[in-house]
């Protein structure tokens, strides 16, 4: 018999996956599901932070894949919870692209280096059945002028769905709107487990939510499991449903026993990890055009992704007077390892070649940092495109009575917040 501490199912992680799977659990009438959360909040990627008295977004901002013949599940929320968003287009971007004398490329020429550039990425994709979008622009065909490889960050770590051949935006739409409420993208989780997390009154059931409970250890057996955390606390159950991420599981944060089997530790080595860094800063007034056509804008350098995509808050939230500049991986990775102050002076020297030498110093600076997070370790999965669905097929098959969620496992939309959301209902997503 079951001892009286043990419950059905112990989830670990309180994103949008793990509160998606204990709403299912829950509206299936399995009551007694654990939340195991290592940091002290609920939401994951998905965080906002108060900057300079702005809700920034500094993991999820867009809801994607909006407008198609399915209905995603994440934008039915947010308009049911009467979130704010506002459509946000950065398409835009590629007509104004600077250079480092802060000259606009004329609109001809940077619309027909990306229409180049995305054409002939679609075409090699679909000949050489690439796996990944970043194959595609592997040697032989690497750019080499700073519009070239500004357009290429773009295309590839940017708007990979703009290359992508797969069905991510066949059935959910291809428009993307901006989440601009001071509740913060987040607020939709709180919406969505208010039902069984949280009481009338609006506190947390504390037996079913347990915030600082880092998981270190799953024991398994045809039995049942025993999770046991970093503070000596140990759990019981029936079955776990894991979401941490694929950059987690790719880590030593948790271990096994007994080891998960090969086929799935290579699974889960193959799906490569995606660093995106949103870095905000705040200035003392507007100096950079306005208007919804130049709400984003590209620098044009020779090293690729150096500071290369930006966007200004004012359609979001007007009168902000705050930047947001983009980076990924190995980019991502230095400006982690730096100090704020030496991040702020580069982003200066790069605004100041776009804008000229008299403009403001940034008053406030804001570097989220996912790489070295040990609860996250990067920002979201990057697969497998074309082939090899058997590796996200892996990565999701359960092992014994360890289940695995997130968006890592999900077939279509890995990478977004619908994907979590799909892949914690644990149907087709
Ligand atoms: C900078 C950035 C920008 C993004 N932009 C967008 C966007 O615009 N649109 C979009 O759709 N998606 C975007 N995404 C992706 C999106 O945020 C994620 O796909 C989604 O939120 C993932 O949800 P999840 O539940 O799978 O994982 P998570 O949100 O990571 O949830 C997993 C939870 O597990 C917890 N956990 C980890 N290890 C342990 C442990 N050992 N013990 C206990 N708990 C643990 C973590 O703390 C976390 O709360 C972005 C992500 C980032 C980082």
């Amino acid at each position: 018999m079951d001892s009286p501490s043990r419950s059905s199912v112990i989830i670990i992680g309180a994103g949008i996956s793990g509160l998606s799977a204990a709403k299912v659990l829950a509206e299936n009438g399995i009551e007694d599901v654990v939340i195991l959360e290592a940091s002290d909040r609920i939401g994951g990627r998905i965080r906002k932070e108060n900057f300079v008295g702005v809700s920034v977004e500094l993991g999820a901002g867009w809801i994607a894949g909006v407008g198609g013949k399915e209905s995603n599940p994440v934008w039915e929320l947010a308009n049911q919870s009467g979130l704010r968003t506002c459509f946000s287009d950065y398409s835009n971007a590629r007509y104004n692209i600077y250079d480092r004398s802060g000259k606009i490329f004329p609109s001809g020429v940077a619309a027909d280096s990306y229409k180049k550039a995305v054409d002939s990425a679609i075409m090699k994709l679909r000949s050489l059945e690439a796996n990944h979008v970043g194959e595609v622009i592997e040697p032989p065909c690497l750019p080499k002028t700073p519009i070239e490889l500004a357009i290429d960050f773009i295309l590839h770590d940017f708007e990979m769905a703009e290359v992508e051949p797969i069905s991510t935006y066949v059935d959910f739409g291809e428009r993307e709107f901006l989440v601009a409420d001071e509740r913060g993208y987040e607020y939709l989780l709180y919406k969505m487990a208010e039902d069984f997390l949280f009481t009338s009154e609006g506190k947390v059931l504390d037996t079913r939510l347990k915030l600082n409970k880092v998981v270190r250890e799953i024991q398994h057996s045809r039995n049942g499991v025993i999770v046991k955390t970093e503070d000596g606390c140990v759990y019981e159950a029936n079955y776990v449903v894991l979401s941490a991420s694929i950059g987690v599981l790719q880590s030593d944060l948790i271990s096994f026993r007994p080891p998960l089997p090969r086929w799935k530790t290579e699974a889960i080595e193959k799906c490569d990890v995606m660093v995106y860094t949103k870095i905000f800063l705040k200035f003392p007034y507007k100096f950079w055009p306005c208007g919804p056509e130049k709400e984003f804008f590209i620098y044009a350098h020779e090293r690729r992704g150096y500071y290369t995509f930006w966007q200004h808050m004012e359609n979001a939230y007007p009168g902000s007077n705050i930047l947001v500049v983009t980076l990924t991986n190995g980019e991502s990775k230095r400006v982690e390892a730096q100090s704020d102050e030496e991040t702020l002076k580069e982003a200066m020297e790069v605004l100041r070649d776009m804008f000229g030498p008299n403009i403001p110093n940034a008053t406030d600076i804001l570097v989220p940092r996912w790489w070295n997070n040990r609860f996250q370790r990067g920002s979201y999965s990057n697969y497998p495109i074309i082939s090899n669905n058997q590796v996200v097929h892996d990565i999701k098959a359960p092992v014994g009575r360890i289940f695995f969620t997130g968006e890592h496992t999900s077939e279509r939309f890995n990478g977004y917040v619908h994907g979590g959301y799909l892949s914690g209902e644990y149907k087709s997503s």
